[in-house]
């Protein structure tokens, strides 16, 4: 039997916590569905493996088609060299350079098919904007490196509950005011189809929810419900994808309310993320949809005050790589 691609697995803020969740997901690999290599800096990773007494041998490659042979041995790593040594937990924007090359690196190795997908430690964002990143974050980086910029669609998931927020690193004010119902329509859209094509559901069932509270209550409580989500919901349903709403988001994520559902479409980035988050913090895993490759992240952050002390939780970056690899496997099958 051929052995599966690997993933690769970026950097992130090098002053984060994403060095030890990288050690601690090797330490787990018999719990991962395929290998993977991290382009990373290999004496950073070695350090930190020193400095929490880790036994993780690293083995330097050269090429991703390496990091299957190595993987059972060693943590296969591809160069990305830091610009300044790193203190943990405290950020340099001098090596928000080499943060961003990693995720170019990834990006490259994915759309040639070299590795299987890719799948991203998280990144500071203000540290980042400090160092001249012009993108909100990965989402609309990866769009733009991968050419299709505003196809971009960020869902996270758990065994529990999907979402999918319309608009996502803007201000409130801003996702009110630029909520439109071809964005609606395009989420809609892209989802529906990921859910067939990446997780296997045939007839996908979304609910859509509303912006205002209840909906907006007949107008009483705004008109954007019934002036720009429900058009979307009937254009949705005009194409064939079985989409509900506008929906009252209070009463959207309880158990009985999520069988009904097969990811809920929210129209600003906390009305999706406050409820996964809540439900399954460590289980929780981001996808980027809309690109022409796989993308998925651990659904946390950098946690600063974690950085170096070994106690950080891995279990959500290592859903984040077996879900990759799953909805790698999905995409080879061939579809009817
Ligand atoms: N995919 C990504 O790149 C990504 C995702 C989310 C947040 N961020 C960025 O991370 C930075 C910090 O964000 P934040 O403070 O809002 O969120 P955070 O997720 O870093 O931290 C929130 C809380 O959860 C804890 N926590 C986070 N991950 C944990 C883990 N694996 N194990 C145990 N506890 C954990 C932290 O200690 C903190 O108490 C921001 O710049 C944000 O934009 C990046
Ligand atoms: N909005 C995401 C979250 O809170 O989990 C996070 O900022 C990650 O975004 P990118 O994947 O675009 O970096």
């Amino acid at each position: 039997m051929t052995k599966p691609l690997p993933l690769a697995l970026t950097m992130g803020e090098p002053a984060g916590i994403g060095g030890e969740l990288t050690l601690k997901a090797w330490l787990r690999r018999h719990d991962l569905t395929n290998p993977f290599l991290a382009v990373d800096d290999p004496d950073r990773l070695r350090s930190i493996a020193q400095s929490l007494g880790w036994d993780v041998p690293i083995a330097v490659i050269a090429a991703a088609e390496q990091a299957k042979d190595v993987f059972a041995d060693a943590l296969p790593v591809l160069p990305q060299p830091l610009v300044r040594a790193v203190k943990p937990g405290s950020p340099d924007p001098a090596n928000g350079s080499a943060v961003m090359a990693s995720i170019q690196r990834a990006v490259l190795l994915t759309q040639a098919g070299d590795t299987a997908a890719m799948v991203t430690n998280p990144i500071h964002k203000a540290v980042l904007y400090q160092a001249g990143f012009a993108f909100p974050g990965h989402t609309e980086y990866l769009a733009h490196l991968l050419g299709v910029d505003g196809a971009e669609v960020m869902m996270l998931a758990c065994p529990h509950l999907r979402v999918v927020p319309v608009t996502i690193h803007v201000s409130l004010a801003q996702a009110a005011a630029g909520l439109t119902t071809q964005a609606i329509i395009h989420a809609g859209q892209v989802t529906a189809q990921a859910l067939r094509r990446d997780f296997g559901i045939a007839a996908p069932r979304l609910a859509v929810a509303g912006l205002n509270p209840h909906a907006g209550e007949n107008g009483a409580m705004g008109n954007e419900d019934a002036a720009i989500v429900a058009p979307a919901v009937a254009a949705l349903r005009a194409q064939g994808i079985d989409a509900n709403g506008p929906l009252p988001a209070d009463t959207l994520f309880h158990a009985r309310a999520r069988a009904g559902y097969d990811a809920a479409l929210c129209m600003y980035h906390d009305q999706a993320l406050i409820p996964i988050k809540t439900i399954d913090f460590d289980g929780g895993v981001n996808i980027t949809l809309g690109l022409p490759i796989i993308r998925t992240s651990p659904d946390h952050g950098t946690a600063f005050a974690l950085a170096g002390t070994g106690l950080a939780v891995e279990t959500s970056l290592m859903a984040a790589l077996n879900m990759a690899a799953a909805m790698a496997a999905n995409r080879s099958r061939p579809h009817g």
